[in-house]
């Protein structure tokens, strides 16, 4: 789905990542962890070609991000659902009515019935007609993770999705992703929340990359 290719990325000042191989294979669950300020958002933005590598090669669904077309970016990201850290919605507009937004955006139809059966799934059928700004923390990353799948990606990418939310409602969204994962997703997580990752490892194959030194390793099986 993804590969990196001996990826480095810089600013401008040294390396923050460097020499950073690894694949995200069809129907896999990793977790990226690492100290604040590591590169994970980085990395993730290098998963979906929101970056380009400052040297080495990131591969998208089997082509070389460096060869797409705004174009073929564009096609490629249809395939990838990103769930931001901090989500934003349009605050005049409902939530169905965001939730119904990346067909807007991709000028597809939305269906209204799986729009309902989606904020079922995430337990917020009763706020669809509610405006963003009335939205618990908790229920916004709901929101985001439901319009991040509402089109069916191949990928999740999720940059702390339970950050800011309480421990249950944690679980709730790993719940959400679990399921995701094993309806075939290809899903990762970055996370500080080593408690989550330990609950996920309990219920799936999950791999945890960690980023060190500028680098990403697989950790080992103390977590
Ligand atoms: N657009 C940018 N220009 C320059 N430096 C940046 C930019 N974006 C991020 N950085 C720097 O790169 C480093 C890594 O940032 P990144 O957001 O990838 O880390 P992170 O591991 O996701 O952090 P956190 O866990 O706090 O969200 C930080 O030092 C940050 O200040």
């Amino acid at each position: 789905m993804i590969a990196f290719e001996n990826v480095a990325y810089n600013y401008g000042g040294g390396d923050l990542l460097s020499d950073v191989s690894l694949r995200l294979a069809p129907g896999s669950f990793h977790f990226l962890t690492g100290p604040s300020g590591s590169g994970k958002s980085t990395f993730l933005k290098l998963a979906y070609a929101e970056l380009r590598a400052t040297s080495g090669r990131v591969n998208l669904f089997d082509r070389d991000v460096k060869t797409l077309s705004r174009d073929d970016v564009a096609r490629a990201r249809r395939r990838i659902g990103i769930v931001h850290q901090d989500c934003k919605f349009l605050d005049h507009m409902s939530l169905a009515a965001n939730m119904a937004l990346p067909f807007t955006v991709s000028d597809r139809e939305s269906d209204g019935q799986d729009m309902k059966d989606l904020l079922g799934w995430v337990g917020l059928d009763h706020l669809a007609d509610a405006l963003p700004p009335q939205l618990s923390g908790g229920e916004r990353q709901r929101a985001a993770l439901a319009r991040a799948v509402i089109v069916d990606p191949d990928v999740i990418l999720a940059d702390e999705p339970t950050g800011n939310v309480d421990w249950d409602m944690s679980l709730r969204i790993l719940t959400l992703l679990v399921e995701l994962n094993r309806m075939g997703k290809t899903i990762l997580v970055a996370t500080h929340d080593l408690n989550l990752i330990r609950q996920a490892k309990a219920q799936i194959q999950a791999r945890v990359l960690r980023i060190a030194k500028h680098r990403i390793q697989l950790a080992g099986a103390d977590l």
